[in-house]
């Protein structure tokens, strides 16, 4: 853990707001401008990182120095670990009690040999539950950058991030800032932008909390197809909003010094 420079946790209170859409596409895109990054999913009930990255099939393995990671390509620049790639059947259910859901956790920060990469980012399921205390105490060992929070712009939503804000602050856990994701439709024909959900929800919370907005991802129809099928959406799509998007939330980061070797 300690030769990663950036460990990046990405948090939501509401479930299907896109959390692991943002940091799968997070994590292609910084490898896509020449990052090494490594991607786990600690949704241990819900792990959808391998489906969205065409992984689903693959196994991980054990080396000498921990798990090797499942990389998306021979470049090795995106190395993925998923519950999903522990599980012999791949459709059987985890149904763990809160101590080995804990312990599994425990397992994936000490035990995976990502290498010296530049970025971890660590999806997790919706809520507070025992994933989250696990992960960020396990990650607060290891000076993390801190949270990305994401939300939709409803109301529904916004109130659900304001419970992760305090459970950053109750874990002193550092806020990166907040993404407001499927904010608006691109018309792929016209470039309109329609505000389907409303507008403006996570800005204006990043506002009032006083925590940096990093931007909105428009909902994008290609995205969720590329998301479907396990298709690389930054080779696919060269131009796209979303790659637009995803370098104005990175260039709007502000991350601690790296202070690996
Ligand atoms: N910006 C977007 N454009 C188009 N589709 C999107 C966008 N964001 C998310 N989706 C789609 O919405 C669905 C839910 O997204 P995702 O699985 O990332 O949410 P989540 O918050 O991680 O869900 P969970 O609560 O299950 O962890 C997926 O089908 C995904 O492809
Ligand atoms: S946004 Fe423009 S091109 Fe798209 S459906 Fe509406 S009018 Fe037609």
């Amino acid at each position: 853990m300690d030769k990663i420079k950036h460990k990046l946790l990405v948090l939501s209170g509401k479930g299907g707001v896109g959390k692991s859409t943002v940091s799968s596409q997070l994590a292609l895109y910084l490898s896509h401008i020449g990052y090494r990054v490594g991607l786990l999913d600690v949704d241990l009930c819900g792990p959808s990182i391998p489906k969205m990255l065409g992984l689903e099939s693959k196994d991980v393995h054990k080396s000498t120095k921990g798990w090797v990671p499942v990389y998306t390509d021979e470049s090795q620049k995106l190395g993925v670990i998923s519950i999903q790639f522990l599980l012999g059947d791949k459709d059987t259910p985890v149904i763990w009690r809160g101590p080995k859901k804990n312990s599994m956790i425990k397992q994936f920060i000490d035990d995976v040999n990502w290498g010296e990469i530049d970025f971890l980012i660590i999806d997790t399921p919706p809520g507070t539950s025992d994933e989250h205390i696990s992960v960020t105490e396990e990650l607060l060992k290891h000076n993390p950058d801190g949270a990305i929070l994401v939300t939709t712009p409803q109301a529904v939503s916004i109130s659900d991030v304001k419970k992760e804000i305090s459970f950053c602050n109750t874990m002193k856990l550092p806020i990166i800032g907040i993404v407001e994701n499927m904010s608006g439709y691109v018309c792929p024909h016209c470039s309109e932008c329609t505000n389907i959900f409303s507008s403006e929800g996570g800005k204006l919370l990043a506002e009032q909390c006083n925590i940096k907005f990093l931007g909105k991802l428009p909902i994008d129809p290609n995205l969720s197809i590329c998301s479907e099928r396990g298709i690389n959406y930054f080779t696919e799509y060269p131009n796209s909003s979303t790659l637009a998007a995803l370098k104005s939330f990175v260039d709007n980061f502000s991350l601690k010094p790296n202070t690996t070797n």
